[in-house]
């Protein structure tokens, strides 16, 4: 696997690491381009074709558009474990996202007789996007319409690729009645970015698409930005385990394995400056290994000697600084004191403290969403909320005293800026 001393790292494989696999997605965008535009021309007949081709499925017009009863017999057909399981999911995650509803309104009076504030409201409509390729993503639904629906959206849409069978998961289905969203459409990839930012004669247009996806439903995402809004950047999963040496080399094996499993474009970094925790969990990794499939163990091999691998540095501050440059989607703080290291990350999608907070909790059950930003944009963009489902528009009120107060100021600005009809309307104003 990689191992790199970060004093001797080139700058072309620092360059690398940094990057990740997002880097080039020319190819896919070119392929969205000409996908997306057949789409937009034949609706749901070209879907259709490209959902044979893409996903190698079938399906007519009328099998698209889930049916309530195939939700039902889904939810039924789960297993009453994974049903408690996705329920106490669902319970923590509503709680986490209610936490974050900004008021409705509020309003504060900046100045005598001049009232602002912000109002707060729901995107009319939504469209949710759950991957199912490399692996099938209830999680992903939980994690996208559970705060769609603590955020009060209408209408919510969710886009899902159809299983081998035709079919959506029934864990996904299950998923779904729980929260309680039924609108569930049977597309993936380009064909779904596409569908819901032109609107097809069964899918309908939204104005907003919201999940993570590979990299050609990425590249359509950015092909149609024109046309829909598609939130985070949420690509391959990627994580760094930032380790110092007081941490116990088994459960550093087990964590830093874990986004590895997603494929072989993701990244898992073990950031320390313990050379020795690097042998010792590499050689724990290797002995992991022989009890996941091989479809998981050929991603971790792949990705621990391309995009992950680890990384030894001289101290813990330059391991940090490391971090901080990386932007990691997920991290997790396994050092002697993880609180005290907390305040110096300024850049991750999410910072998971201590020896017993796996990325696998915040996953699926801890309540923190966990769609997050990928490949260094966690150095701009925050993890899905429920901000991403709401929009703020200003208020303002101005009494007639307090207009006399301030028209001269606004006078003068808008002099200076040249605007005169912006002049006019406080001059004149009797
Ligand atoms: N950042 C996050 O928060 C987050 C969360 C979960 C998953 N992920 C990532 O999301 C990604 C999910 O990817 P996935 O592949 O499992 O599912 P996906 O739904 O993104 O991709 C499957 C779709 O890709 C399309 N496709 C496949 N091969 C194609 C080809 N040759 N040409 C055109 N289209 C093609 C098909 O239409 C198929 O429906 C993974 O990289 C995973 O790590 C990220
Ligand atoms: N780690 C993913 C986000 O990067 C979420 C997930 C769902 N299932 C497995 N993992
Ligand atoms: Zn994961």
């Amino acid at each position: 696997m990689n191992i790199y001393k970060l004093s001797e790292l080139t700058s072309e494989k620092r360059e690398f690491i940094m990057k990740r696999a997002e880097s080039d997605i020319s190819e896919q965008m070119k392929i969205a381009k000409e996908v997306s535009d057949d789409i937009r021309k034949r609706g749901d007949e070209a879907v259709l074709e490209y959902t044979a081709k893409f996903d190698h499925v079938t399906l007519s017009a009328d099998e698209m558009k889930v049916k309530p009863e195939e939700i039902e017999a889904g939810y039924e057909r789960l297993d009453a474990e994974t049903r408690e399981a996705i329920e106490y999911a669902v319970k923590n995650i509503r709680n986490f996202h209610s936490k974050q509803m900004p008021e409705e309104m509020w309003f504060t009076e900046v100045d005598k007789g001049l009232l602002v504030g912000e109002k707060t409201t729901p995107i009319v409509d939504v469209c949710l996007y759950v991957p199912r390729g490399k692996g099938s993503f209830p999680s992903v639904l939980c994690m996208l319409a559970t705060p769609a629906v603590v955020a009060g959206v209408e209408k919510i849409v969710v886009v899902t690729p159809p299983n081998e069978e035709g079919n959506v998961d029934d864990a996904i289905l299950a998923a779904a009645k729980i929260i309680g969203v039924s609108e569930i459409y049977k597309v993936g990839g380009i064909q779904a970015v596409a569908s819901v930012a032109y609107g097809t004669e069964t899918i309908p247009k939204c104005h907003k698409i919201i999940g993570p996806g590979n990299a050609y439903a990425t590249a359509a995402k950015r092909v149609l930005s024109n046309y829909i809004d598609s939130g985070l950047p949420a690509g391959p999963s990627e994580c760094i385990i930032l380790a110092d040496e007081n941490a116990d080399p088994e459960k550093v094996a087990l964590d830093w394995m874990i986004e590895a499993e997603h494929g072989p474009d993701s990244a898992a970094l073990l950031v320390t400056n313990c050379e020795e925790l690097v042998y010792k969990a590499a050689e724990i990794v290797e002995r992991q290994l022989e009890k996941i499939s091989d479809k998981r163990r050929e991603f971790v091999t792949t990705n621990f000697n391309t995009y992950g691998g680890a990384i030894i540095t001289e101290s813990l501050e330059e391991s940090i600084d490391f971090v901080n440059d990386y932007a990691p989607e997920h991290m997790e703080v396994m050092t002697k004191e993880p609180f005290v290291v907390l305040p110096k990350i300024k850049n991750a999608g999410e910072i998971l403290l201590g020896d017993y907070t796996p990325v696998t909790l915040c996953n699926f059950v801890l309540g923190p969403n966990a769609i997050l930003p990928t490949g260094q944009f966690a150095k701009t963009y925050s993890s899905v909320s429920v901000m991403d489902f709401l929009k703020r528009s200003s208020v303002g009120y101005a009494s007639r005293d307090g207009f006399e107060m301030v028209r001269d100021y606004a006078y003068k600005i808008a002099t200076v800026e040249g605007f005169d009809t912006h002049a006019l309307a406080v001059k004149e104003r009797k």
